[in-house]
């Protein structure tokens, strides 16, 4: 991520290699601040509380935050207890599970005393996959909008995404923003309809921070906004991330994705979901089986902005953070392995 015009990774060990180092994205686009991670506890924190959020970033961060327990004491007891704490910071994004066990497979045939540095080494392998993993999907993506533009040379691509599935959502160059930072730097005219995405407002907080940051035309826009743009033709395509594909291709997302790919699917807008190998679920069969988060109704009573939180209704609310897309809606999965019909 190009950051105070320096290219940085959204997680890294700190200094000294015992410790994780995270923006706390609470305060983006306001201020910029790394915060230090020092045991599965502040990992756990940060997690459920969203200091550091995005399916591959929160298991890139649990990785870390596994290894700093084993740290402390590497026995199977200490293993096993950083895990499930870890694992239940946050229930819907596969993510997070698969790189705890990634993590646990690594360092459970080898004596305590060995387990944390091999930890902390599976953690970077991680990090370092999900760079690769995101490149490749951003590559073939490239050659997806160098398509969609061909069909209009005369104007910019609009892509509409939903939520932020970009670099502060995974360790760099996120999955949905990866073909749009490509095709900007390789010259195809692009623009961004940004969803604002309530209740926490990721895409006008965090997605429009970044493109800003990469130089990347935008415009915030209403979550309503989305279909009329669509049926006045001034929506492209629609690419967003995801937090768990399940064995039939359903596709769970930030709430309210499932309304875009009902109306894109309306308007003929192709639908695409940008996900790495790490956000598939072959263990689960559809998307009805996907444990919901259920937030704390505030983040929907309240908001949050520059001049701090203020309420927005005098009721109370609830907030269920994801919905599931059925496979039907999707036009392609953009993967590391290219553009596939079907999953
Ligand atoms: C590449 S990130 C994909 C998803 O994790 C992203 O679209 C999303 O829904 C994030 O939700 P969040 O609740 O902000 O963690």
């Amino acid at each position: 991520m190009i950051l105070e015009n320096t290219h940085q990774r959204s997680i890294t060990r700190t200094a000294d290699g015992k410790g994780a180092r995270i923006l706390d994205q609470r305060r983006l686009p306001w201020e910029i601040v790394w915060v230090e991670l020092r045991s599965a506890r502040d990992a756990e924190i940060a997690i459920r509380e969203m200091w550091t959020r995005g399916a591959p970033l929160i298991g890139a961060t649990a990785a870390y935050g596994l290894a700093m327990a084993l740290a402390q004491d590497g026995s199977d007891a200490s293993l096993d207890a950083a895990f499930t704490l870890l694992a239940e910071a946050r229930p819907t994004a596969v993510n997070l599970r698969w790189a705890l066990e990634q993590v646990a497979e690594a360092v459970r045939p080898l004596a305590p005393g060995d387990r944390a540095h091999a930890a902390f080494a599976r953690a970077d392998a991680i990090c370092d996959e999900d760079v690769a993993l995101n490149k490749a999907i951003g590559e073939h993506g490239l050659a997806l909008l160098r398509d969609l533009h061909a069909r209009h040379p005369d104007r910019p691509l609009n892509i509409l995404t939903h939520c932020n599935a970009g670099w502060l959502a995974t360790v760099d160059y996120g999955t949905a923003t990866a073909p749009i930072y490509l095709a900007h730097d390789a010259g195809i005219p692009v623009h961004v309809w940004v969803d604002e995405t309530r209740p926490r407002n990721q895409g006008a907080l965090l997605t429009a921070f970044e493109l800003a940051g990469h130089g990347v035309p935008h415009t915030v826009i209403a979550d309503n906004a989305g279909g009329h743009l669509m049926m006045r033709g001034q929506v492209d395509a629609v690419i967003v991330g995801t937090d768990r594909v399940t064995a039939n291709g359903d596709v769970c997302n930030k709430i309210g994705t499932y309304l875009k790919a009902l109306a894109a699917h309306d308007n003929a807008v192709p639908f695409y979901v940008a996900l790495p190998y790490t956000t598939f679920d072959a263990n689960t069969a559809t998307g009805a089986d996907i444990p919901i988060e259920e937030r704390e109704q505030a983040e929907v009573t309240h908001v949050t902005g520059e001049g701090g939180r203020i309420r927005v209704t005098a009721s109370s609310a609830a907030n269920p953070a994801f919905d599931v897309t059925p496979a039907r809606l999707v036009t392609g999965y953009l993967t590391e392995r290219g553009l596939l019909d079907r999953i």
